[in-house]
């Protein structure tokens, strides 16, 4: 190896869960590559300061990567790492997904609050909470799924990083008898503890990418693109892009309800080329809980255009059979309301440092 050869720098948000991703990232970078130099970025991006206003409300697809993004082009940084659920399915010119992770968790998981019980009796699943329990999660594609197979619960906002809000949740004059957060984010930060249990479809459908981490490089940067291939898991990559290809078809962010269950079987037939049997269910819900649409598609697999063709023909499917009335109420709603919500120009945000 020679000396000459560049340091790649892994950029981030700020957060705690951002930097443990990123470290999860660059200590499989620097296994794969001993000899090469990393360093790190960690960056504040909209998302993180604007705490106060509604996720729903605030609208824009890139809050958490626009920055980041910015520094990327700009050769600051070389690799972006995001959760893969917050990253929109259109990314800006000269941006490209190098890598997808191996996906451990998919779902999302109930947490109860410290010693919370229904009248003596211990809360496990959704079915035990008592009618008007409130339910804290900042998701609208939560809220929508469980509104309509829970009409008894009260579901209420949650914003902060995960320390916030499970202090909220435990604060035994607070409100939230329960949480509902991505099992994958508690997992990693060291809450894997305090998952009461998982909801899984048919009674909550996962957001698109989520558990997944995606590693972001600069289109024309075929060193980063050479290093992500190192990190990249094909079957979780195939899934994830099927699933993306389908929000990308609705026009839809994180902030959409629509979710989705994924699923590849690859024959264990060693030296063929990647194939699989990829099984995808999406799901596009109003915001009531009262429509709830819901599609699967299967098919043999053997490269990952092939997956986001599937992706893009089940949205289709989805659009004509409900979907888009539901999509298009949701839009002219989210015009009413927040009208006075302006895009923030997004500037270099120049509060970091590269170690
Ligand atoms: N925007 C929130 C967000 N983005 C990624 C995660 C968790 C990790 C993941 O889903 O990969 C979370 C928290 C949550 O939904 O509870």
């Amino acid at each position: 190896m020679s000396a000459e050869q560049r340091r790649i720098v892994l950029a981030s948000r700020s957060s705690q869960l951002a930097q443990i991703q990123t470290n999860i990232v660059l200590d499989t970078l620097k296994s794969a590559f001993p000899d090469r130099a990393f360093g790190t970025a960690f960056m504040s991006t909209q998302g993180d300061k604007n705490q106060s206003q509604a996720l729903y409300l605030l609208g824009g697809k890139s809050l958490w990567t626009k920055e980041l993004e910015v520094a990327l082009l700009e050769g600051e940084v070389d690799m972006l790492v995001h959760s893969l659920k917050d990253v929109p399915t259109a990314l800006p010119e000269g941006c490209a997904l190098g890598a997808i992770l191996e996906r451990e968790h998919g779902e999302d998981s109930l947490v109860v609050k410290k010693g919370y019980t229904n009248g003596g009796k211990t809360v496990h699943t959704l079915d035990d909470l008592p009618v008007g329990a409130v339910v804290g999660t900042s998701s609208v594609r939560r809220v929508a799924q469980l509104k309509r197979l829970y009409p008894g619960l009260v579901f209420q906002d949650v914003r902060g990083n995960l320390n916030t809000r499970l202090a909220k949740l435990d604060d035994p004059n607070g409100s939230y008898a329960a949480l509902i957060l991505a099992k994958a984010g508690l997992v990693r930060l060291g809450f894997g503890d305090r998952v009461t249990s998982d909801i899984v479809a048919p009674t909550l459908f996962h957001a698109v990418g989520q558990g997944a981490l995606g590693v972001e490089i600069r289109a024309d940067d075929a060193e980063a693109r050479r290093l992500c291939d190192a990190l990249t898991h094909w079957q979780t990559s195939w899934r994830c892009l099927a699933e993306r290809a389908l929000l990308r078809v609705l026009e839809g962010g994180c902030s959409v309800p629509v979710g989705v269950q994924s699923e590849l079987v690859v024959p264990v037939v060693p030296g063929e080329a990647r194939q699989g049997r990829l099984r995808l269910v999406g799901t596009i819900t109003a915001l009531d809980g009262q429509r709830h649409v819901e599609r699967e598609i299967e098919q043999d697999v053997s490269s990952p255009e092939r997956a986001e063709e599937l992706g893009a023909q089940l949205a289709k499917s989805l659009v004509e059979s409900g979907g888009r009335e539901i999509l298009d109420e949701i839009t002219k709603d989210r015009q009413g309301r927040a009208g006075q919500v302006e895009e923030s120009v997004v500037q270099k945000n120049s509060e970091y440092s590269i170690t």
